[in-house]
């Protein structure tokens, strides 16, 4: 387990961690989460020793390392752009940390060829790092991270620079990766998508502050906050509350509306609309709406439900909401 008691980092006026406690539990890939300067990297590389905090405490699997260097932590670290040694193979790359330690050399062979398949690069042993492409190279970094086996592994948006696809697929990757060695990981990442996808627990953080932690789901269904909410998710704001868009219902007839509203209570309440825009997005469509408050929201369909509709802009609609995600409504669930 890695447990931070009450860290504080400040850089002159600016205070970068505002007394963070968090606890990661041993074996989890946990995500911190927030928006850029929320104090995620700062947070990540106190706990690798890189940063020195104000206040505050650093364990990693009950041992107090506070005061302790970065090197004797038990920490293998990759960072966005890894400084990979050019003028050394794959191989030597990934075995550089066996080698400095002087392991035998054909614990080293072994252990070099496990990682190499593990993280799918065997057959490019003998390439230099120019000659593998973004995805590789993490890929590597991450097989040398792992070398030593390190207690924790720490990344540092790992894939940050990397396009959509090869993000997309690294992402699984990882996961895979994590639930092969199942050692206790922290990615610090701003794509809620990523942290959803891959992360069993995510810290969200704002200002240098923890807004809540939890898994995935419990974090998606009841936000503790509205930054947490729309942070997870798109939303929509509907009769002053925040929605999920697929969580809004269109109806044609009023009365109808109202009765399923009805039965869901604690929402907004039935607001009539006019659709400005229908766009498909291949599965679902997106309806975008003008409230006759003026209020403009969107809701997400399916397609048959759209189709059903068949709305054209100028139509008028009836919303409301089937699941009041309002983090204030969130509890209990409901059932329609
Ligand atoms: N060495 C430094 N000197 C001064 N300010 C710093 C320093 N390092 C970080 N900061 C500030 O602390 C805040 C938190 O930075 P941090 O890198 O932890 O944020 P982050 O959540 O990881 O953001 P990003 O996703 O943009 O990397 C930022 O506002 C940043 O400008």
């Amino acid at each position: 387990m890695i447990s931070v008691t009450g860290a504080r980092k400040t850089y002159g006026d600016f205070v970068a961690l505002d007394g963070v406690s968090l606890d990661i539990p041993a074996g989890s890939l946990t995500a911190l989460l927030g928006p850029s300067g929320s104090g995620k990297s700062t947070l990540l590389r106190a706990i690798a020793g890189l940063e020195g905090l104000d206040h505050g405490r650093v364990g990693i699997g009950g041992t107090d390392v506070t005061g302790i260097p970065p090197q004797k932590r038990g920490i293998g670290f990759v960072f966005q752009h890894y400084a990979a040694f050019k003028h050394m193979t794959v191989r030597d790359n990934v075995a550089f940390g066996l080698t400095i330690r002087k392991r035998p050399k054909a614990e080293i062979a072994r252990k070099v060829d496990d990682l190499l398949e593990i993280v799918g690069l065997d057959g490019f042993q003998h390439r230099y790092p120019a000659q593998l492409s973004g995805g590789q190279r993490q890929r590597m970094a991450l097989a040398r991270a792992l070398a030593v086996d390190p207690e924790v592994l720490l990344l540092d948006e790992p894939f940050g620079a990397l396009d959509a696809k090869v993000r997309a697929d690294l992402r699984q990757w990882l996961r895979r990766l994590h639930d092969e060695v199942h050692v206790t990981t922290v990615l610090v990442t701003h794509d809620q998508e990523e942290a959803l996808e891959v992360a069993d627990r995510i810290a969200v953080l704002n200002k240098g502050a923890i807004e809540q932690v939890g898994d995935p789901v419990s974090l998606y269904d009841r936000p503790a906050n509205d930054f947490v909410m729309s942070f997870l998710g798109s939303v929509a704001r509907l009769g002053g509350q925040l929605v999920r868009p697929h969580d809004i219902a269109l109806h044609r007839d009023r009365e109808r509306a109202q009765q399923l509203d009805a039965r869901v209570g604690g929402g907004p309440g039935v607001l009539e609309a006019s659709v400005e825009r229908v766009v498909r997005l291949g599965f679902e469509v997106r309806v975008d709406l003008r409230a006759d408050t003026g209020e403009r929201f969107a809701a997400q369909l399916t397609r048959a439900e759209a189709d059903a509709l068949s709305l054209e802009p100028g139509d008028t609609v009836f919303a409301h909401t089937v699941a009041p995600t309002n983090p204030a409504e969130a509890e209990p669930a409901l059932a329609i």
